[in-house]
C-alpha cells in the first residue's frame, strides 16, 4: 500500500486537500508535523509522496514550503489541489473569556481582522497547523484556535463563530511531491514550475521571464526567496502554462539553463485552477516555415 506524508495533524486543510487527489482507502496517509518533515519522509523513501500546502490567495506562499523545494535532494510536483478554506474558532465548552489563541500563519493572516475586532486582546501564538491549534485548545495549552469546525467535533470543542474570514473565498493550493519521475502526461491544462538560480547581473530576471514571453508562454506565478547566502541574493520560483512535453515550453527551459547558473525543475502537472492554458506546438505556423525553407519552399 502506498504511503503519503501530508501536514498534520489529522483535521489539517492539507489532509483534506491529499483526500482530493488520491483515493484514501487505498493509501495509508502519515501525518508530519511540517510541510518540510513531510517533504523529508519522501526523500528518505519512507513515504512514496507527501502533500503540503505551497500558497494561498490572501497571503500568497508558504515559506516553509518552497524553500525546502528549492534545497536539499530535487522533489517533483505531479498533481495539485486548490481547496477554499473556512475557519472556526474553537474552544473548550463553558469556556468564558479567550486570553490566547492559537492557529497557523496562513489563517492567522485571513482572519487577523476578526481577531482584532473580536477577541482583542487575546495574545496570538503561532502553531505548525490549523489541527495543532485545536489540539493545544483540547489540552488546555490555548484559549481558543482559528481551526476546522470538523477537527471541533472530533475534539469535543465547541465554535465560537464559524465561517470567519477577513476575505471572502479564499483559495490555498496544495501540491503531490515524490522523488523525480517522469512528469504526468499532458491534459492541456498543465503548469510547470522551476526554481532559477541567476547571476547577479543587471537584467538577468528580465532575460529568463523573456524566454517565457517571447514565446507567449503565461507566467502565472513568480516569487524570490533569500539564498540565505547574504544580502540581496535570491532565488526566482516561476511557474508557468504548459507542459515540459510542449516544445515551446521545453524550449523555454533549455534557454533558462543555457542562461541561468541553475535550474531546478519542479515539474510539470494538471492544473486545478483555470488560470493555466494550454500552449500552442507551432503559434502562426513558424516552425513550420522554418522547416519548408531547407525543401526550398516559403
Ligand atoms: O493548518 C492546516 O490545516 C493546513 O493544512 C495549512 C493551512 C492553514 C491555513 C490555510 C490553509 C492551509
Amino acid at each position: 500500500m502506498q504511503r503519503i506524508a501530508y501536514l498534520g495533524p489529522a483535521g489539517t486543510f492539507t489532509e483534506a486537500a491529499v483526500r482530493t487527489l488520491v483515493d484514501p482507502d487505498a493509501v495509508e496517509l502519515v501525518p508530519a508535523a511540517t510541510p518540510p518533515a513531510a517533504m523529508e519522509l519522501v526523500r528518505q523513501g519512507r513515504v512514496d509522496a507527501a502533500c503540503v500546502p505551497i500558497e494561498s490567495s490572501v497571503e500568497g506562499p508558504v515559506p516553509t514550503t518552497i524553500d525546502a523545494l528549492a534545497t536539499g535532494t530535487r522533489l517533483q510536483i505531479v498533481a495539485e489541489a486548490v481547496l477554499p478554506v473556512r475557519f472556526s474558532v474553537l474552544v473548550r465548552p463553558g469556556t468564558t473569556a479567550v486570553r490566547t489563541v492559537h492557529t497557523h500563519p496562513h489563517a492567522a493572516a485571513q482572519v487577523q481582522q476578526w481577531l482584532a475586532a473580536e477577541l482583542g486582546g487575546a495574545v496570538l501564538t503561532l502553531t505548525s497547523s490549523t489541527a495543532a491549534a485545536a489540539e493545544d485548545v483540547a489540552a488546555g495549552r490555548a484559549d481558543a484556535a482559528v481551526s476546522t469546525a470538523l477537527v471541533g467535533e472530533r475534539l469535543g470543542l465547541v465554535a465560537l463563530a464559524v465561517d470567519v474570514a477577513d476575505v471572502r473565498d479564499a483559495e490555498t493550493r496544495f501540491v503531490l511531491l515524490t522523488t523525480p519521475c517522469a512528469p504526468p502526461e499532458p491534459t492541456g491544462h498543465d503548469r510547470t514550475s522551476v526554481v532559477l538560480q541567476l547571476a547577479n547581473t543587471p537584467g538577468a530576471l528580465v532575460t529568463a521571464m523573456a524566454e517565457l514571453a517571447l514565446r507567449g508562454i503565461d507566467l502565472t506565478r513568480i516569487e524570490s526567496r533569500p539564498t540565505r547566502t547574504g544580502l540581496g541574493t535570491y532565488r526566482f520560483f516561476l511557474d508557468c502554462t504548459g507542459h515540459v512535453s510542449d516544445p515551446l515550453v521545453a524550449e523555454a527551459l533549455a534557454a533558462l539553463h543555457r542562461r541561468c547558473e541553475d535550474v531546478r525543475f519542479l515539474g510539470s502537472w494538471p492544473a486545478a485552477s483555470p488560470d493555466a492554458g494550454t500552449v500552442p506546438p507551432d503559434p502562426a505556423g513558424s516552425r513550420g516555415w522554418v522547416a519548408g525553407l531547407g525543401g526550398g519552399r516559403g
